[in-house]
């Protein structure tokens, strides 16, 4: 389980998220939603361990680093790595293969197996700058896989990616959820939110509803959402209340 205790967070003192608490549940899907700017990103990444709170804390009970694998958007990621497909998703193996062992048996084959799941089978051998960014997502996606993390952060894995990819690697999120895995998803799509995510939290730099989706995603939270992020003074000072 991972608890939010208070959590605000903040760049060069200006508050991205604020005063936020509640908990993601072992085994819970859930969406992170709300209006760009909104914090989404910024709480992920506090959730990973890469960025620390200026007040308040995230609490990750007994996970360790390791535990926690995180998937950010794809402009934040360096394709000009000469770095080949096959090799991209035995990164993810780390974990399993320490810092100064080979890569075994096992490791090689969880890397074929995860792209094979992923449709690119037959992909191992080329660069990641050779890749569509549907076909780059679905390494990203093998990566994850082969990482067998017991919780799953996702920043907008399906920006700028066609249906059927999206298709497919839904239904691995599905599959993760079903494994009594931890995903958390930062997404747009209010639909798919709907349709595959049992929980939802929406934030405006604060929280506007956390718990079962239907009762997040009414239209009067989301105009609710949108008023706010509208209405939010980038200059603002660091972190006062803000008033629910
Ligand atoms: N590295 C940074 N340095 C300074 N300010 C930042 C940085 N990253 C984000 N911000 C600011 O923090 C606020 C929240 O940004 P964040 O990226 O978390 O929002 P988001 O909800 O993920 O937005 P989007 O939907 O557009 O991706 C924004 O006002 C943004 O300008």
């Amino acid at each position: 389980m991972i608890r939010l205790d208070n959590l605000t967070l903040t760049y060069d003192r200006h508050p991205a998220v604020h005063h936020l608490s509640g908990e993601f549940c072992a085994g819970s899907l859930t969406a992170i939603v709300g209006p760009n700017g909104a914090g989404k990103s910024t709480l992920l990444k506090a959730i990973a361990g890469l960025l620390a709170p200026s007040s308040g804390k995230v609490e990750r009970s007994s996970l360790k680093k390791g535990d926690i694998a995180y998937l950010p958007q794809q402009a934040e990621i360096d394709r000009s790595f000469p770095l080949s497909v096959f090799d991209m998703v035995l990164m993810g193996r780390w974990k399993h293969i320490g810092s100064f062992g080979g890569a075994g048996k096992a490791d090689v084959h969880a890397a074929h197996h995860a792209l094979e799941a992923v449709g690119l089978a037959g992909f191992e051998r080329r660069m990641l700058h050779q890749l569509s960014a549907g076909q780059m997502q679905r390494v990203l996606f093998a990566r994850l896989m082969v990482q067998e993390s017991a919780v799953i952060l996702l920043d907008e894995p399906f920006n700028a990616i066609d249906a059927r990819t999206t298709a497919d690697l839904l239904a691995l999120v599905t599959r993760w959820h079903s494994e009594n895995r931890t995903v958390i998803a930062v997404l747009h799509d209010y639909e798919q939110v709907r349709a595959r995510f049992p929980e939802t939290l929406l934030m405006a730099r604060e929280c506007l509803g956390w718990g079962a989706t239907e009762t997040v995603l009414t239209p009067q939270n989301l105009l609710k959402a949108r008023a706010r992020s509208e209405a939010w003074d980038e200059d603002a000072p660091h972190c006062h209340q803000a008033v629910a």
